[in-house]
């Protein structure tokens, strides 16, 4: 296993945020984290990038304590799209993906030789973003932005792939572009991610976070079933096997039962 957590907790004005998650993740997998608004997804997910340090437990990394590791082995490793991203940085699309190729150098003046330029150009390419190279960063659009910064996190051409919500801000093409990729790219990918359907649909493992603590996880057809989403989310819902063979979810609206665990 390339990524496990073993009983981590982390709290944030005395509350627990993540409470005693133990979760192993399938290298060269694509896994979705689930979960209501403020389940602890973001801070999950920070945790097992190691920008976090769990308060109790541990994130190992091929067997290795996360933050044992020296922080340049992790980040030559591990990259991390985050759900916002600075809109004010004055610098071209094509430097902004340069930067995923500072944990390869010695020296930042190293960085942007012909190798790099070479990743740099076939990430933007891969996110559908190659005309998109000279322009400035800040006159991006908001989808426009989200794909170069996935471009810069697959520069950095990682072993493990970590996103925040990387649907954000696409029209559903975009979004339907940008799912496939993780699932052809040969990198352990972990995504958190508010639509169901497409995590059904893409994800081959999925982790449920309820109020801080795991409550499933397995195949798409394990963990959503009608039972744990209105248990979970507080909706009922009818799951049908949808013409790609995976669960589909029909939202048949607000629970008659009160959420709870
Ligand atoms: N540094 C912090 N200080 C105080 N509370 C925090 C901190 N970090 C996270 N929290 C709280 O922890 C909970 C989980 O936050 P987190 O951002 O991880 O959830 P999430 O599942 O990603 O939410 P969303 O789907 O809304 O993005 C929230 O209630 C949040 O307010």
């Amino acid at each position: 296993m390339s990524l496990r957590a073993h009983d981590v907790t982390w709290t944030a004005q005395g509350r627990p945020v993540i409470d005693g998650v133990t979760v192993e993740i399938p290298p060269g997998g694509h896994t979705a984290l689930l979960g209501p608004n403020g389940s602890g997804k973001s801070t999950f997910l920070r945790l097992l990038a190691g920008l976090l340090r769990p308060e109790g437990g541990t994130v190992l990394l091929s067997g290795h304590d996360l933050h044992r590791l020296p922080r340049r082995a992790v980040a030559r490793r591990m990259a991390v799209v985050a759900q916002e991203v600075s809109s004010e940085v004055e610098m071209t699309v094509l430097d902004v993906v340069l930067l995923g190729r500072i944990p390869h150098h010695r020296r930042l003046a190293a960085v942007a030789g012909e190798e790099d330029l070479t990743y740099a150009r076939r990430a933007l390419g891969r996110c559908g973003a190659a005309e998109l190279e000279q322009r400035r960063w800040p006159t991006l659009s908001g989808g426009e932005r989200q794909r170069v910064n996935i471009a810069r996190a697959l520069a950095q051409e990682p072993t493990e792939l970590l996103l925040d919500e990387p649907t954000n801000h696409l029209d559903i093409a975009h979004q339907l572009a940008l799912l496939d990729l993780l699932a052809a790219i040969p990198v352990t990918v972990v995504t958190a991610l508010h639509d169901l359907n497409l995590a059904a649909r893409y994800c081959d493992h999925l982790l449920l976070l309820h109020r801080g603590r795991l409550v499933a996880a397995g195949p798409p057809e394990q963990v959503l079933t009608g039972e744990t989403v209105e248990r979970v989310y507080g909706v009922r819902a009818e799951i049908t096997t949808s013409p790609t063979g995976r669960p589909g979810l029909h939202f048949l609206g607000p629970s008659l039962r009160a959420p709870s665990l």
